[in-house]
């Protein structure tokens, strides 16, 4: 599978989103994802609905929705007609995540569940049949620009056996501090999808980079 990029809206310029939307709409990436954070599961709040909206309006990309928050199944149905083409809830915020995957299907969205960096992936081998993606955190999630933590690309290594074992097709995707230095590790080790926040953000030339960043993950394969 071809690498797919999905800068995370948590590092764009919230006094000129749509302007932060439309390049994104003419780059190379491949979705945008969305990262909700309700100030209890992470110490942190993002943003809700009206930032949602805006996106549905002129986003052309599909919105990868990523819940950092507790009790997720109360707002699925509103994500969901939000615009949402992904919802990604957290295994750690889920007491029954089987219900919570079901729930995201019957609105029509593609599943996901996150786990934290100390969340081992075994705990996942009874629901992958269910996913379209797993996602794996290589940061604490809560806050843009942190260092990635580099475990992960064990986790990713044990994850993508157990993909191989079981021939599923979940995507796996990565989330906090990914950037052109170690994407291409990573997508040797099994990851699909890449979320970046600041080394996107941050660039020079934010199309630039993320052209870089196909480039440099499929390169000597
Ligand atoms: O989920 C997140 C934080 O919880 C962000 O998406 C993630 O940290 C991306 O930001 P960066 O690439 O700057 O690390």
């Amino acid at each position: 599978m071809k690498p797919i990029i999905a800068p995370s809206i948590l590092s764009a310029n919230f006094a000129d989103l749509k302007t932060e939307i439309e390049w994104i709409n003419e780059s190379q990436a491949d979705w945008f994802h969305v990262d909700v954070m309700d100030g209890v599961f992470v110490p942190n709040i993002s943003f809700g609905f009206p930032v949602m909206e805006v996106l549905k309006k002129y986003a052309k990309k599909p919105l990868d929705v990523h819940l950092m928050i507790v009790e997720p199944d109360k707002y699925i149905e509103r994500f969901a007609n939000a615009g949402a083409h992904i919802i990604t809830v957290h295994l750690e915020a889920c007491t029954h995540l089987h219900r919570t995957i079901q729930l995201i299907k019957q609105h029509g969205c593609k599943a996901g569940v996150a786990i934290n960096p100390h969340t081992p992936v075994d705990l996942l081998a009874d629901i992958l049949q269910d996913l379209d993606l797993v996602l794996i955190m290589s940061v604490n999630p809560g806050f843009g620009g942190q260092a990635f933590i580099e475990q992960t690309y064990s986790k990713v290594r044990k994850l993508n056996a157990l993909k191989s074992e079981s021939q599923y097709e979940f995507i796996i995707e990565v989330d906090g501090g990914v950037s052109d230095q170690n994407i291409n590790k990573l997508y040797q080790a099994g990851v699909n999808a890449f979320v970046a926040g600041n080394a996107i953000f941050k660039a020079e030339n934010p199309s630039t980079l993320i052209i870089k960043m196909k480039e440099s993950a499929s390169q000597n394969l």
